[in-house]
């Protein structure tokens, strides 16, 4: 069929909506209609040039709800007209991991779709006048169809609203996983989280949901601690102090974060500030940004015997993390985590169910709505003032 999508000819040349031909979806290989698709920060990533797995030409996106339109063949788990969420973090339940019971990473397609192509012919189902343009993360949602494979798409409730539940294809349950599935936080904890954008805010929910006493915000950027108190402008009150800007107790009941650190206000490194903010330390750290000196900021503010570290943030090609043998010898944990530690498909489906029970936030997380001829227009919001998530309407 033809259809239109964003193609990425070269890194960081912006996007061009052309005619796309997409092909029919093979064994094994749904084809779905992308009706909403959202920008994350690692779409952003990846066109940079910086992504080791970055391809070009291609389409990205991988944030993204939308509607079954064919099938191919032995495909029983969907059918045409079936809400779904594409889902870049595979589940075939039959594979070494997916039987492994320790992760949520799925083996059966990772090795195509880390390289462009679809798994049973090694070939794209995208052209342009005859050119193959290379798949992204096996969702390329920034096209108005895709194809994918059928252990990559999450079937979901018909009445949920797709122009919301696009964001629980990463970002939201992202944040939310990492503390509920890769750090386990307990009642009580203390928790610091680096960056402040819709990961970080999700890790915030997720640590206030499992009962976190203290949760401290980290960011460069001011506007983020804004984002917060508009979003919840009757109940949020910030105090002037230019150290540390002290939610009040209600405000933490909503967004989740009740202390505000940027770490360009302190003279000494922000692991020292956390430290002495909280008698030696958090119990359990997030990096959400992408950055190894943050990363290992976020692993040295845990404290001593305990303090567990998730890494988060994917940082680009080339780079390495570091700090002294002596901080894990004396008990710190560092971790990190894909997708949260969620199973796709089991647990993408009963995340849209909480959403639609409210009780996980989804809209709040929506700060632009656009279409795609207003791509490049979206990667640019992502450096702006305000921004979390931009969702883009596909078919106008
Ligand atoms: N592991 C996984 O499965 C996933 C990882 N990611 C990654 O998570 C990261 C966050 O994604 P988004 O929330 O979409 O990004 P974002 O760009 O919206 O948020 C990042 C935040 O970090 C802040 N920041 C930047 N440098 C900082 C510094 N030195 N210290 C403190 N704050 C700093 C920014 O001001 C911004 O608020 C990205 O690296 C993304 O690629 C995203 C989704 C899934
Ligand atoms: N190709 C990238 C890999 C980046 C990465 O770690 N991706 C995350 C998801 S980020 C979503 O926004 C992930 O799930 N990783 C596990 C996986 O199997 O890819 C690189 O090499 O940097
Ligand atoms: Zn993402
Ligand atoms: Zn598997």
């Amino acid at each position: 069929m033809a259809t239109q999508a964003a193609i990425a000819w070269e890194a960081n040349k912006p996007l061009s909506i052309e005619d796309v031909q997409v092909a029919p979806p093979q064994a094994g290989e749904v084809r779905i209609q992308i009706l909403f698709t959202a920008l994350c920060h690692t779409d952003a990533y990846t066109w940079s040039g910086k992504d080791p797995e970055g391809l070009f030409p291609c389409i990205l996106g991988h944030e993204a709800a939308g509607i079954v339109e064919s099938v191919g063949k032995g495909v029983t788990e969907v059918k045409p007209g079936d809400h779904v969420i594409p889902c870049y973090q595979a589940e075939c339940r039959e594979c070494k991991f997916c039987k492994s019971g320790k992760t949520n990473l799925c083996g059966k397609v990772r090795a195509a779709t880390g390289v462009g192509v679809m798994m049973t012919d090694r070939k794209s189902r995208f052209s342009v006048n005859g050119t193959p343009i290379y798949h992204f993360m096996g969702t390329s949602t920034f096209s108005q169809y895709t194809v994918v494979h059928d252990v990559s798409v999450a079937k979901i409730d018909l009445n949920a609203p797709l122009e919301k539940v696009c964001l629980l294809g990463c970002g939201v349950p992202t944040g939310l996983g990492a503390v509920w599935n890769t750090a386990k936080v307990e009642p009580g904890s203390i928790v610091a989280v680096f960056g402040l954008g819709t990961v970080g805010l999700a890790v915030a929910e997720g640590a206030k949901s499992a009962g976190a006493s203290r949760i401290i915000g980290v960011d460069i950027d001011s506007n983020k601690f804004d984002i917060v108190e508009r979003a919840f402008p009757s109940v949020f009150l910030l105090t002037s102090d230019k150290d540390v800007c002290l939610a009040d107790n209600v405000s933490a009941k909503n967004f989740g974060v009740t202390e505000f650190v940027n770490p360009k206000d302190h003279d000494k490194p922000i692991q020292q500030v956390i430290v002495d903010l909280t008698d030696g330390g958090v119990d359990y750290s997030f990096e959400c940004i992408g950055n190894v000196s943050v990363m290992r900021a976020a692993l040295e503010c845990c404290h001593k015997g305990w303090g567990t570290s998730v890494i988060v943030g994917v940082a680009a090609s080339g780079q390495e993390i570091s700090t002294r043998p002596f901080q894990l010898v004396t008990g710190r944990v560092w971790k990190g985590t894909a997708f949260g530690g969620f199973k796709s498909r089991s647990q993408v489906p009963w995340l849209v169910e909480k959403y639609m029970k409210k009780e996980i936030k989804v809209d709040e997380y929506i700060t632009h709505n656009l279409t795609l001829a207003e791509i490049n227009k979206a990667f640019d919001l992502m450096h702006e003032r305000g921004c979390l998530r931009c969702v883009l309407k596909m078919h106008t």
